[in-house]
């Protein structure tokens, strides 16, 4: 493999910066889809392989050979699960060493082998032992029953090495890459290691949890990209994440410059600081939306946004109250001001720890405050830990709930998290109904938050996740932005603050709109913060309320 990678993805560099696209300098084939994370990077590709098809079974001429395929396989995968095993650390570490033991269970070997000796061939072999063990775990319930879907991913890793196709799941080719994907979970996103430069998925929306997990991590990315799957492992490939342009088949001249453009576009960004204000003074506070503690930034003037649910995307069992007291602890200890969301689980955020049953319409279902109608104990558990966590850091906690749909539910909330001594509680308006009602909200809450990607999706009728969609989820809408005036203006009335923390809100174009409209806090990516000042620096208040009136005529 010829060095040709760089990695600007690790750098935070940003798109929006002096207005050169270098992707425009590309030469070769290209390909669009969405620009979901900005930032610049090139590199070779390695697609994200599948489950395999277990093809028809095969005559066997040679059972010895069979016998000896099989050990090779699980062999393999133990191997290679050993591998990264030690690469990662913490609870990932122990999953990964967990699974390798399953993968050299001699049961499990013998099981093959007989069956691979009796005149099947290796690949049917290992899938019918995987499949009888399943099924054995799955009739003894409980915790047992829950490794069944381990033995899944391991039944799918052998029967490919089997079949001599690449193992499913994230490669580890020990080189930097840009992964490649039909779509990616955020339990994937969030997994990936320092040698993913970018990410190209061929589905996926603009304000899906995967795309804001990259933008978390400062990692370009392009989703809804057409074809992408198509290009074979190893083609060199420029990805520009704000344009979603890509090009493929990249020259090393082309490569190293898409370095370089990405270095000093971080340096000229790294270079802006200082609070949020307009260019006559007005405040508007820059916050972060994060995932853990990791994310954080010290210039920042505080969290806007700190989601949960993404610390424990992957678990099986839930998080324990001392697990989390331990990771609130982590971010209090380190902002002044950090706005804690509750648990946000269901549809594109899967939390497999809750057990929530499958429903036909998952965005219209038991997901967000909602889970609290199957599960109470698992928000008082968190409410408690939260209060504990804010005790024992001096730092006050700011507490909201996701997907508040009536003053009522709104009214509960606060009141389990003030009996807990929580000072400040709010609301997030991602539904309509609660837009419509935000004076009311106001009522119950200290402050709200709007959340732009859901208020979006339920006011169009679009699932954020649609490729197809994206002009309808475009936050400039005139319908989305008077919902978002009707908050701003019921706030303002209260006298309560009322911000975004919606993707809408890290976007340098939109967010002065947002300022003319009302809202007093931005709460974006940390990778977004230096482009949203600098856009807000440029103008006025009253700037920015005549592009409001007119984004709204
Ligand atoms: C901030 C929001 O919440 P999330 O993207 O995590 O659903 C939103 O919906 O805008
Ligand atoms: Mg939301």
């Amino acid at each position: 493999m010829p060095d040709t990678t760089t990695s600007p993805a690790h750098e935070a560099a940003d798109g929006g910066g002096d207005g050169r696209d270098p992707g425009s300098e590309w030469s070769g084939v290209r390909l669009t889809g969405l620009g979901v994370s900005r930032g610049w990077a090139a590199g070779p590709v390695i697609r994200m392989a599948g489950p395999p098809a277990l093809p028809v079974a095969r005559d066997v001429a040679d059972p010895a050979a069979e016998v000896a395929a099989v050990a090779r396989a699980l062999e393999a995968v133990a191997e290679d699960l050993n591998r990264r095993a030690a690469d990662a650390d913490g609870e990932a570490a122990e999953i990964l060493e967990a699974l390798a033991m399953i993968a050299g269970d001699p049961m499990l070997l013998e099981e093959a082998e007989g069956r691979a000796g009796n005149g099947s061939d290796a690949a049917h072999a290992l899938d019918a032992a995987f499949t009888g063990h399943r099924e054995t775990l799955a009739a003894l319930g409980g915790y047992l029953a829950e490794r069944a879907a381990d033995l899944d991913d391991l039944k799918h890793r052998t029967v490919a090495v089997a079949l001599g196709l690449p193992m499913p799941g994230l490669p580890s080719p020990g080189h930097p890459y840009v992964l490649v994907a039909e779509d990616l979970s955020p339990a994937d996103t969030a997994g990936l290691g320092p040698d993913v430069l970018a990410l190209i998925t061929e589905r996926g929306g603009p304000t899906s949890h995967t795309a804001i997990l990259a933008r978390g991590k400062g990692l370009p990315a392009v989703v809804a990209c057409k074809g992408i799957t198509d290009l074979p492992d190893g083609t060199v490939v420029g990805v520009d994440g704000g344009t979603g342009e890509i090009a493929v088949g990249l020259t090393e001249e082309e490569t190293a410059r898409v370095g370089e453009r990405a270095r000093a576009e971080r340096d000229r960004l790294a270079a802006s600081n200082g609070p949020g204000r307009t260019a006559d003074g007005h405040p508007v506070k820059l916050l972060l939306n994060i995932g853990s503690a990791g994310d954080l930034r010290p210039d920042a003037e505080g969290v806007g946004l700190f989601r949960t649910e993404f610390l424990f995307l992957d678990r099986k069992q839930a998080p324990s109250f001392e697990q989390q007291v331990s990771a609130y602890t982590e971010v209090f200890g380190r902002a002044e001001h950090v706005i804690v969301r509750t648990l946000d689980a269901g549809t594109d955020k899967p939390l497999p720890f809750l057990g929530l049953p499958d429903e036909p319409n998952p965005a219209l279902g038991v997901r967000g405050l909602r889970v609290d109608r199957l599960l109470p104990d698992v928000l008082d558990t968190q409410l408690d830990a939260i209060a504990e966590a804010a005790r024992a850091t001096g730092t006050p906690a700011w507490v909201m709930a996701p997907m508040v749909t009536t003053p009522a539910e709104a009214g509960a909330f606060a009141g389990r998290a003030r009996a807990r001594g929580i000072a400040k509680v709010g609301a997030m308006v991602e539904v309509p109904a609660a837009a419509l009602r935000a004076e009311r909200l106001l009522r119950e809450v200290d402050f709200l938050s709007i959340g732009t990607n859901d208020l979006a999706q339920y006011t169009f009728a679009a699932d954020r996740q649609h490729p197809a969609l994206a002009d309808l989820l475009d936050p400039r809408q005139p319908a989305l932005l008077q919902l978002i005036a009707l908050c701003a203006e019921a706030g303002r009335e209260a006298g309560k603050p009322v911000g975004v923390c919606g993707e809408a809100a890290g976007d340098p174009l939109l967010a002065p709109l947002l300022v003319g409209l009302g809202v007093t806090s931005l709460s974006m990516a940390p990778v977004c913060v230096p482009a949203v000042r600098e856009a807000l620096a440029g103008l006025t208040l009253q700037d920015c309320r005549e592009r409001a009136r007119s984004a709204l005529d």
